[in-house]
C-alpha cells in the first residue's frame, strides 16, 4: 500500500500497518576475495505485539539482520520501517534517536555496568527519555525488588537477565530485540529467561523480535523467520504458540 509515496507493509492478521517491516535487504561485509554476503533480499513483517523468533544456524546472517532492525548497522540495500518510520534513511543522529525511544537490546551477555547498582543500571537508561515506566514497579514485576541495591557481580546469571531486561523495557521500548538470549544458560534458566520475555512483552505490549539457533523456541513464536545461508527459507505464523514453560528440549 502507498501512502503519500511511502511503501507501507500491512499486516496480514489485522489489517493494519505492520509494526516492523523489512524489505528487500541485503548486507555484505568486506571485499574483493574476502568478500561475504550477509543477507539477501530480506523481506518480512512483523504485527504489533508479536513474539516472532528468527532462527538459523551459525552464520545465517540472524544478529546482523536484527542489529539492521535495531538501527546499529546499516544495510546495502533495501528499506526497514518500524512503526512507520524509515530506520533505513534516518541520520546518525535520528538513529540515535531511534534507538532510545523505541528499541530495547537484551544481548546474550548482559553488559551491566559493574559499578553501578542493579537500580543504578536501569536508572542510567531511563534518564535517557522523557517517559520511562516506573523502575520499582517494573524490579517489583520482574521479582528484582529486593536486590536493586546489590551491584551485578553479588547476582545469579538469573539475576543479572531480570535486570538486563529491565534495563531495556524502562525506556517504554516498543520493539524488544534478544539476541540468543539464552545462549550462556542452562536449560532451566533459559526457560524461566523466555517465560519473563513472553510475559513482559506481552504485558507491556512490546513486538519481540528473538534470534536464536534453537529450533525448539519456535514453538512459543506467533511468527517463525527461518535463515539460511542469509535467505528467508521459512516465514510461518504459529496459530498456537507454546507458553515458554511448556518448550522441550
Ligand atoms: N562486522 C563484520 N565484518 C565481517 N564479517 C562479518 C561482520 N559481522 C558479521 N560478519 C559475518 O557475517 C556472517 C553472518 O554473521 P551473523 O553474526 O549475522 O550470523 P548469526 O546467524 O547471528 O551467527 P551466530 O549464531 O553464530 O551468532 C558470518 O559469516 C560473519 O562472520
Amino acid at each position: 500500500m502507498e501512502t503519500g509515496g511511502r511503501l507501507v507493509t500491512m499486516s496480514e492478521k489485522t489489517a493494519e500497518p505492520a509494526h516492523v517491516s523489512v524489505e528487500g535487504v541485503s548486507r555484505h561485509f568486506g571485499a574483493g576475495e574476502s568478500r561475504v554476503e550477509v543477507l539477501h533480499d530480506v523481506s518480512f513483517a512483523v504485527d504489533r505485539g508479536a513474539c516472532c523468533v528468527i532462527v538459523g544456524a551459525s552464520g545465517s546472517g540472524k544478529s546482523t539482520l536484527l542489529n539492521a532492525i535495531g538501527g546499529l548497522d546499516s544495510p546495502d540495500a533495501g528499506t526497514i520501517h518500524v512503526a512507520g518510520q524509515e530506520v533505513t534513511s534516518l541520520s546518525p543522529r535520528g538513529l540515535t534517536r531511534y534507538r532510545r525511544q523505541h528499541v530495547g537490546f537484551v544481548f546474550q551477555f548482559y553488559n551491566l555496568v559493574p559499578d553501578l547498582t542493579v537500580r543504578e543500571n536501569i536508572q542510567v537508561t531511563a534518564q535517557l527519555v522523557r517517559r520511562p515506566l516506573d523502575i520499582d514497579d517494573l524490579l517489583r514485576h520482574l521479582g528484582m525488588y529486593e536486590h536493586r541495591l546489590k551491584f551485578p557481580a553479588q547476582l545469579s546469571g538469573g539475576q543479572q537477565q531480570r535486570c538486563a531486561i529491565a534495563r531495556a523495557l524502562v525506556k517504554g521500548s516498543d520493539v524488544l530485540l534478544c539476541d540468543e538470549p539464552t545462549g550462556a544458560l542452562d536449560r532451566h534458566t533459559s526457560q524461566q529467561m523466555l517465560e519473563l520475555l513472553d510475559d513482559v512483552h506481552r504485558r507491556y505490549r512490546a513486538t519481540l523480535v528473538l534470534v536464536t539457533h534453537n529450533e525448539a523456541i519456535t514453538a512459543m513464536a506467533d511468527q517463525v523467520i527461518e535463515l539460511r545461508d542469509g535467505l528467508i527459507v521459512r516465514n510461518e505464523t504459529n496459530p498456537h504458540p507454546r507458553a515458554a514453560g511448556d518448550l522441550d528440549w
